[in-house]
């Protein structure tokens, strides 16, 4: 079943517990860390995913837009995060960081900007329990989907069926009702979304929405039946 991550970054951050509440039957709270440098944006640090862990049984999925993944990294994870993303871009030591990340109790992913391609990390995926394709260029909500992207999915979930993975593949990035069943029938099977969420009257209700999409759109998709 497709997994739908509704991201924090579209939710109100003065009451992010609640926010929590708001989206229950979510499979994972997606938790957008930005530090003024990787991306032009800034967001919260280790203490606010510290006391999110604690306010909601959600599993947190914190995807890392920042620098220096290495050292800050298995902080998310002693924090609580279940999951936890660093940028292929900025990491020093990827395998060492997957490893850690691993060691320490979380699922290690790693994301790619749109300009970044999979290929030079084929060698990399054993490592990984989640590959992120960023659909938009990162740093802010509400941007509009990159069609450019699907090729790129579809690749990546070919050389996820080629070495016979568990791999998840996460989509992140004006992820919608109009473009999520592009998203599955390419091949992606974790889907994040902000504002097609939070920005709804009912988040609980655009979620089961949207996985629904999800799981009709793979159903469909010759990748699943080959999997
Ligand atoms: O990582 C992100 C931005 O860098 C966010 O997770 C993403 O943009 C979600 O927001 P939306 O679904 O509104 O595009
Ligand atoms: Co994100």
């Amino acid at each position: 079943m497709a997994q739908i991550n509704p991201s924090i970054l579209s939710a109100d951050f003065a009451r992010l517990a609640e926010e929590a509440k708001a989206v229950e039957g979510a499979d994972w709270l997606h938790v957008d860390v930005m530090d003024n440098h990787f991306v032009p944006n800034l967001t919260l640090g280790v203490p606010v995913v510290e006391s999110l862990s604690r306010a909601t049984d959600i599993p947190l999925d914190c995807h890392l837009m920042i620098e220096e993944p290495d050292r800050w990294a298995p902080q998310y994870v002693e924090a609580g995060a279940g999951s936890v993303t660093f940028h292929a871009e900025a990491a020093a030591a990827p395998v060492r960081l997957a490893r850690e990340i691993r060691a320490k109790g979380a699922r290690a992913a790693m994301a790619l900007k749109p300009a970044t391609p999979i290929e030079p990390y084929e060698d990399l995926l054993p490592e990984l329990d989640m590959l992120l394709v960023m659909t938009v260029e990162p740093g802010f909500g509400g941007q509009a989907f990159l069609d450019i992207m699907l090729p790129k999915i579809r690749r990546t979930r070919e050389l996820i069926a080629r070495h016979g993975l568990e791999l998840w593949l996460q989509v992140d990035g004006g992820v919608s009702a109009e473009t999520i069943e592009r998203c599955a029938e390419a091949g992606a099977d974790v889907f994040v979304a902000g504002s097609a969420v939070y920005g709804t009257d009912d988040p609980a209700a655009a979620v089961r929405m949207l996985r629904h999409q999800a799981d009709e759109a793979t159903a469909a998709a010759s990748w699943a039946c080959r999997h």
